[in-house]
């Protein structure tokens, strides 16, 4: 599905590729129905429910949070969730122990950190058998701070669903197109694209090729909402009718179905005798949804300088303090360069915020080498970085026409927390040691 691709139809939902259709919007009311009657008109909880459903609400905020920022959605589904076994917790060779929770107990590290690309998954890996945490923050019992994890995937979750009750998964795939199958119906989700799946919404994803891999940030805090515009004025950024809701879609099974749980960071599994996918009708403004980035519109100067890239933020979880996220995602897309006496790429800095950077595709306009699409940076709480030595000769020097960056894809997480690298992350065969060399024989140019 790319930004040309997806046609409207006349009830103003937006049908991609695959006959998956969606609803366009973001944070507004929608509602669906698989089959016609299952909705009820004008209530939430009628005595019986239509087709003898039964009536969930799923809330995202506390029932008593603003209107402006409260998130829940009302589920009409064959069996309530409620009518499940216990949980048993997964444990030894059943569980992810690459898969990691904040807190994070490692020493922070104030080192400039990267990594190439990761090994590909051994054959029977699934979605949430490939997870690897590179590191995160906060604390999950808190509700705040947030997990940076790889994922590398050669199976499709077919009787095995999950659920996160620690925070929403903000889905990027690098390579390997995904389908989400959730509560609320099917995602589609190809490299260039974002996914979001809300905290505790059951879903499995089934890999459209053979293998699959991307990042996820785990977000324990606020839901991500669109960063406001301020002076940019009423559009721009990701523009809300972008954002793609999925149209209810239900699995009728009576079949076992393992449901594992992701609760303050440990992995719980009960096998259902029904598959929990199983809503026929929804209504709300909590649900999954699916982005592509590509149809970011990039506002950037015109005149002169380079502009900080909070300008390029598609998505935002704000924290207790206005202003401060807890964690922002970024997009660096596609976009023309006209500066005037300018150092056009990203300039040297040292941030208060941490900056975890990815790349879905090409190349990014501060790396000239090293930073590799499915590898990762970690510009940790005031460290210094910015172009490599290359990066800087070539644009100090460059002759400043107008030019398009259109040669790659590239997202930041970017916290207010230091981001604490796992064990794992710092050990990997695949962490570039010697990473500090791409800033060693920037000239001294002082005259006076
Ligand atoms: O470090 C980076 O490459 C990310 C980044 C990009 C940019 O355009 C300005 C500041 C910044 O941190
Ligand atoms: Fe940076």
């Amino acid at each position: 599905m790319s930004s040309g691709d997806q046609a409207r139809t006349t009830t103003g939902q937006a049908a991609g590729p695959d006959g998956i259709t969606y609803l366009s919007g973001f944070g507004n009311e929608h509602s669906s129905e698989a089959v016609p009657g299952a909705l009820p008109i004008g209530r939430n909880a009628p005595q019986r429910a239509p087709l003898g459903l039964y009536a969930e609400q799923l809330s995202g905020t506390a029932f008593t949070e603003p209107r402006a920022h409260n998130r829940r959605s009302w589920l009409y589904r064959i069996r309530p969730s409620a009518a499940h076994p216990g949980f048993v917790r997964l444990e030894g060779g059943r569980t992810n122990p690459a898969l990691r929770t904040a807190p994070f107990t490692e020493v922070p590290d104030p080192n400039r950190l990267r990594w190439g690309a990761p090994p590909k998954a051994p054959a029977g890996t699934d979605f949430l058998d490939g997870l690897w945490t590179v590191g995160g923050n906060g604390d999950v019992t808190q509700r705040s701070g947030m997990a940076v994890h790889l994922y590398a995937a050669t199976a499709s979750m077919t009787d095995r669903v999950f659920s996160d009750a620690d925070g929403e998964l903000l889905i990027v795939p690098q390579d390997g197109g995904l389908l989400l199958h959730t509560e609320f119906g099917v995602l589609r989700a190809d490299p260039g694209h974002c996914a979001l799946i809300p905290r505790g919404v059951r879903f499995r994803v089934e890999l459209l090729g053979p293998h699959a891999v991307g990042y996820v940030c785990e977000n324990y805090g606020q839901p991500f909402t669109l960063p406001d515009l301020g002076p940019i004025g009423a559009n721009g950024l990701a523009n809300a009718r972008d954002f793609l809701a999925p149209t209810a879609a239900y699995d009728d099974a009576d079949r076992p179905v393992e449901v594992v749980n992701k609760y303050c960071g440990h992995l719980w599994a009960a096998t259902y005798d029904h598959s929990p996918l199983d809503v026929v009708a929804w209504h709300g403004n909590l649900v999954p949804y699916v982005y592509d980035l590509r149809r970011f519109n990039v506002i950037g100067s015109i005149s002169y300088d380079h502009p900080d890239p909070s300008i390029f933020t598609v998505l935002t979880s704000p924290s207790d303090t206005p202003g401060l996220a807890g964690v922002d995602f970024v997009v660096f897309a596609p976009r023309w360069l006209v500066g005037e006496d300018t150092f056009r790429p990203p300039y040297f800095h040292r941030n208060v915020m941490s900056e975890y950077m990815g790349l879905i595709e090409g190349a990014y306009d501060a790396k000239a080498e090293g930073f590799v699409p499915g590898g990762g940076s970690l510009h940790n709480m005031m460290s210094a970085h910015g172009p490599d030595r290359e990066t800087f000769d070539r644009a100090s020097a460059a002759e400043l026409r107008p030019q398009k960056v259109d040669d790659g894809l590239a997202f930041m997480f970017e916290t207010r927390w230091p981001v604490i690298a796992t064990e794992q992350a710092m050990a990997a065969g695949h962490r570039q040691h010697g990473y500090d060399e791409v800033w060693q024989g920037l000239q001294r140019h002082f005259r006076n």
